[in-house]
């Protein structure tokens, strides 16, 4: 689905990225792990279009998109939650949802100013959408209640449910665990097993090495910005690299 080939990213002369390659199959739950200023961050941004890289490419489902800006490689199928993304406030749970499915209808703005029969049928389409996707997250019971007053928990399981709206192939997570305490933690790692066992791919990045190891089919540890390791979160953890990468950098 994914395919990274050689790709590379520097900052005033100095490798972010270095190099980097490796592939996401249709299916797989891939986590990209690493010490602090490892790479992730670039790499993530590398793969969402929100950085250019300098050398490489990147392939999704079989196209080039490495010269793309994000919203076309959003338009192929790639959805992201990023880790400081925010609720609109003064919303409600399930409008917060609906505001990313109005771009998706061809009404447009003048059928929606004048109230058209259109735009009333495209706006009972997009909450039944939102509702879905609500259920889909176990956010059902929160739809009409103001999102700002939501658990950071749920603040999370409605950027996914607002990710999944766009109905991607790939799901890209930057540290969705970050700021979540043992049960909401919980809590997400338990929906995201639920979109994997749906069959969604996705590939997330995170610092919570327990976390990711229990979600994910493979992982790929970058450090320094190049790749020290990729295969079963069982075999990576226990690879001498990794564990030097580590202790090198706590200590
Ligand atoms: N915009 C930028 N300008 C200059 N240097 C940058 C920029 N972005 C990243 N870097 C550098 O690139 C390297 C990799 O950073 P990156 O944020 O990708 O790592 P990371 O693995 O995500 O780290 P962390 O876990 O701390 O978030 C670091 O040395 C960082 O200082």
């Amino acid at each position: 689905m994914l395919a990274i080939t050689g790709v590379s990213r520097s900052f005033g002369g100095v490798y972010a990225v270095r190099d980097v390659s490796l592939t996401v199959a249709d299916g797989e739950v891939c986590g990209i792990i690493g010490p602090n200023g490892a790479g992730k961050s670039t790499l993530f941004n590398l793969i969402t279009g929100h950085l250019a890289a300098d050398r490489g490419e990147i392939s999704f489902l079989g196209h080039r998109v490495d010269r793309l800006p994000p919203h076309r490689r959003a338009r192929l199928g790639m959805s992201i939650v990023f880790q400081a993304a925010r609720v609109f406030r003064g919303m409600t749970v399930r409008e917060n949802v609906m505001v990313g499915l109005h771009g998706r209808t061809g009404a447009g703005f003048v059928s929606a100013a004048l109230r058209l029969p259109r735009h009333r049928r495209d706006e009972r389409l997009i909450a039944a959408e939102a509702s879905s996707a609500l259920e889909r997250v176990g956010l059902a019971d929160w739809a009409s209640r103001p999102a700002d007053r939501l658990p950071i928990g749920q603040q999370r399981a409605l950027q996914l449910a607002r990710a999944l709206c766009a109905r991607p192939r790939l799901l890209l997570l930057d540290e969705p665990a970050s700021g979540l305490r043992g049960e909401e933690r919980e809590r997400l790692a338990v929906l995201v097993e639920e979109l994997r066992a749906g069959g969604l791919t996705i590939l997330l990045i995170e610092h919570d090495v327990a976390f990711v190891t229990r979600l994910a089919d493979r992982l790929v540890v970058l450090d320094l910005g190049q790749v020290i390791a990729d295969g079963p979160p069982a075999e990576v953890r226990a690879d001498p690299l990794v564990l030097a990468a580590y202790l090198g950098h706590a200590s």
